[in-house]
């Protein structure tokens, strides 16, 4: 019996380590899934030489689309493609029909929700075959998971000129759906070289792709852009920018900034809106960067390496905020700190009013957390906040206000080290009691709330430590941490980095943001 056992243990282990690395194949095989359309060919582009120049570029699955030829026309063309992306190892697959695809041995079929049930496909065409099922929800994702398909299809993940009034699927839904199944999912709809970006981040391993490659004059340079992205859905290393002011002495802005993002070991990025001439004992000069300058500082990063979380913080004029609030909206940027500077340590006015004014319209609300200081707060709320309760009200006050989690520090001699988070977690609409109107009703939000301990460093330098808070919560917001755990982690560092007792400059001097026993 014991014998018996051990062996269905091993035999287990087994079937598991190779289902594993099927899946880890199946993951590499869809990250870049050209699916053809005959629309596009002319007398001197063959589907043929598409697929070859795809495949060639970086293409790594194809998926034969073909709705206007014969059964006949259909067969010798399926089979000429599958010997062109055999001789280079790339599967090829059918769309919706079951039976071609086993005639001609093909390496599996795509299914939408309409065609034959993944069940009976798995019947006629084997247990080594891929089938891919469509998904527009949980619902669909998880049934199709249930019924053995190896991967999904969720889409349109933008509007798509391929299939006319197709449903649009939303990325939030799409993210709950790559945390719900197990199986690799791919978005497919409307993307493109410009728009695919804004995948980054949601969880899918690849996507699928028809007029961005079959319609372009450069298939070449295009797969060539797609795989930029592609190659960015897995990949180990988180990236971070930040887009905030330079400080001269190194110890707070985007100085700080880049130097907390190395020591958290996340690949750090920069956009800059103003330099100063700063150091610990005040700022002398003041020059800000022309919202062009940031538009095109930020259009590079977005389009070459996208941020997988941001940090903002001190902010020129009102052109800017609306430069970021527009391109943040863009690109879908996700995990947004905003640290909302106005005066330095050393006080130093870093922000005028209706600069701050313009932020709380545009850029407050897409924040996934605001990291207000006292005084900060103070202006924020509109009341004073002279102790721990104080800070409790200021904070909801806040987040209701601008539709955002909140962290109110608590630095400047209320509580020191001891934060406050007041976290949106859900959302309801509420009406006041006189009739029902458009105006009366008022979203109101669902808090949780925790009160996020630090030790207190006896060290008067803490010049930056709210840019390094807020860059080492968006690091681990870039990791994967959830909002609590990533201040959590934040705090440890920034006590570390105080608790050096770095002794530099006249003033309140910066912190260690090297020390790397995290
Ligand atoms: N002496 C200290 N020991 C431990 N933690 C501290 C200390 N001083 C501040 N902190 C923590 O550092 C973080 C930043 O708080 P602080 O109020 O200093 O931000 P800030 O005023 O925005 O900083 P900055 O000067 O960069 O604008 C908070 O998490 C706070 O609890
Ligand atoms: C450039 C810059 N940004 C932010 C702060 C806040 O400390 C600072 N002192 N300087
Ligand atoms: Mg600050």
């Amino acid at each position: 019996m014991e014998k018996k056992l051990k062996e269905n243990k091993i035999t287990n282990y087994i079937v598991e380590v190779i289902n594993n690395s099927k899946k880890n194949q199946l993951v590499n095989q869809l990250n870049l899934y050209g699916v053809t359309d005959s629309m596009w060919t002319r007398e001197n582009r063959t589907l043929a030489n598409q697929v070859k120049e795809a495949i060639e570029n970086g293409v790594t699955m194809i998926q034969y689309r073909e709705k206007n030829l014969s059964q006949d026309e259909k067969k010798e063309e399926a089979k000429e493609l599958l010997d062109i992306c055999h001789k280079k190892s790339i599967p090829f697959l059918i769309d919706d029909d079951v039976y071609l695809a086993k005639e001609i041995d093909a390496d599996g079929v795509h299914l939408g929700q309409k065609d034959m049930s993944p069940v009976k496909a798995r019947q006629i065409l084997g247990a080594d075959k891929i089938i891919g099922v469509t998904a527009k929800t949980v619902e669909q994702a998880l049934k199709a998971q249930s019924e053995g398909a190896n991967y999904l299809g969720c889409g349109a993940a933008f509007v798509t000129s391929t299939k006319k009034d197709t449903y649009v699927i939303s990325h939030n839904v799409l993210k709950e759906i790559c945390s719900k199944v197990s199986i690799p999912v791919v978005a497919i709809g409307g993307i493109n070289e410009k728009n695919g970006m804004n995948l980054i981040g949601t969880g899918i391993c690849g996507m699928a792709v028809v007029g961005a490659i079959f319609a372009s004059e450069n298939i070449a340079e295009s797969v060539k852009k797609l795989k930029n992205i592609t190659k960015q859905f897995m990949r180990k290393t988180k990236t971070v920018l930040t887009i905030a002011g330079s400080d001269s002495s190194g110890g707070a802005g985007i100085q700080a900034d880049l130097k907390t993002m190395n020591a958290n070991k996340v690949y750090g990025m920069s956009a800059i809106t103003a330099i100063t001439a700063q150091n610990t004992t005040g700022v002398s000069m003041i020059n800000n960067v022309t919202p062009e300058l940031l538009d095109a500082q930020l259009e590079s990063i977005f389009t070459d390496i996208y941020p997988d979380s941001i940090k903002i913080g001190m902010i020129s004029d009102k052109e800017q905020v609306r430069v970021i609030s527009e391109k943040l909206k863009k690109y879908e940027a996700k995990n947004i700190v905003l640290d909302p500077v106005m005066v330095a340590t050393s006080g130093a006015n870093l922000s005028e009013d209706e600069t701050i004014n313009e932020a709380k319209k545009l850029l407050y609300p897409l924040a996934t957390v605001i990291t207000p200081n006292i005084p900060e707060a103070e202006i924020l709320a509109e009341q004073e906040i002279k102790n721990s309760c104080d800070m409790e009200k200021a904070a909801e006050i806040i987040a209701n206000k601008y539709g955002c989690s909140v962290l109110l520090k608590g630095g400047h001699c209320v509580n020191d080290a001891n934060d406050f988070l007041c976290e949106i977690s859900g959302t309801e609409s509420k009406t006041s009691d006189d009739i029902v109107s458009k105006k009366s009703c008022k979203t109101q939000y669902q808090f949780k709330k925790n009160w996020i301990n630090g030790d207190r460093i006896n060290n008067q330098n803490t010049h930056g430590t709210g840019c390094t808070l807020s860059s080492a919560i968006a690091s681990n917001l870039a990791k994967g941490y959830d909002l609590k755990n990533s201040i959590i982690h934040a705090k440890k560092y920034i006590e570390k980095a105080i608790g050096a007792n770095l002794d530099l400059g006249e003033g309140s001097g910066p912190m260690a943001h090297f020390v790397t026993e995290l």
